[in-house]
């Protein structure tokens, strides 16, 4: 079998974020950045030069702030924190409580096929628990694929979501395969509509589609990315579109047009359980 060589090493910085603490990971060709801030990849290439997620010139990580792109890791909660987790209705940050946070590594295994590293944060802040909870992000890079896996055993009310940005040469000439026929419509205050016909990233997306399928397949004009996802019960596909771009401060003008979120996300609230949840991104194209 022939050698593939790996690597992973620490760097100050990234893109504009240039005092950004955060880990480089490579392997043969391919490489990944993520941030210890907020556990959050920043950057995967299959091969150099060829970057799969889209990160907002405008992000900032200072004033606590979510960094815009890459892949935000949402959780205990998704979206703006409701029941059962907001129980004073205090004001609560959306998407959870860990994209604003500095996680630490756990662990780092360079090998001769795969670069594997393990940041983990321990929360004690959950507004339903008493203790400490710790959550994991496990990323693996292969020569082939990239997989982020995320992992709390603490059996509680959770919800989580990877949640994408892919960088898209062509918004016009997208699109994501195969979607459910019916989904919640979160434009439309989170409506169920029942559709088949394709989607069009023609205005303004955010849609949860409930009963994924496990295989997906992104395409934008010449590029090809299967997302293969583990542990979802849900997918929500989301871009700003013109006005709620406009809305955002930490995205330029007509940003909308480089990036689809494509969001492996496990919603449920029914049951105590503990996570498990894992995207893996592999380039055909
Ligand atoms: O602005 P953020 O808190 O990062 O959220 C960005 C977006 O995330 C998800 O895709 C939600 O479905 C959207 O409703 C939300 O606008």
């Amino acid at each position: 079998m022939s050698q593939t060589l790996s690597q992973i090493s620490t760097q100050t910085g990234f893109a504009h974020l240039t005092d950004l603490p955060c880990l480089k990971l490579v392997c043969g060709e391919a490489s990944a950045v993520i941030s210890l801030y907020g556990a959050q990849l920043l950057s995967y290439q299959p091969a150099p030069g060829r970057e799969l997620l889209w990160l907002s010139p405008k992000a900032v990580w200072q004033q606590q702030q979510a960094i815009r792109g890459g892949v935000p890791v949402c959780w205990p909660w998704f979206g703006p924190a409701g029941k059962p987790f907001n129980i004073s209705a205090a004001k609560l940050p959306n998407h959870g409580l860990v994209r604003n946070r500095l996680w630490r590594q756990v662990q780092a295994e360079p090998s001769t096929q795969l670069a594997l590293v393990t940041l983990s944060i321990d929360v004690d802040d959950i507004p339903t628990l008493h203790n400490s909870v710790t959550l994991n992000l496990t990323l693996k890079l292969t020569a082939e694929a990239l997989t982020l896996q995320l992992d709390c055993a603490e059996p509680m009310l959770q919800q989580a979501a990877l949640h994408s940005y892919f960088a898209v040469p062509s918004l016009s000439d997208t699109s994501v395969s195969p979607l459910p026929g019916a989904y919640l419509d979160k434009t439309l205050g989170g409506e169920r509509v029942e559709s088949t016909a394709p989607l069009r990233f023609e205005r303004e997306i955010d849609r949860v589609y409930p009963e994924p399928a496990a295989e997906l397949l992104l395409q934008s004009g010449a590029q090809q990315l299967n997302i293969s996802q583990l542990g979802q019960d849900a997918t929500v596909v989301w871009n700003p579109w013109r006005e709620r771009n406009k809305a955002l401060p930490d995205l330029a003008e007509n940003s909308y047009q480089q990036f689809v979120c494509v969001e492996t996300a496990k919603l449920d609230l029914n049951q105590p359980a503990a996570l498990q949840l894992s995207q893996r991104l592999t380039s055909l194209r």
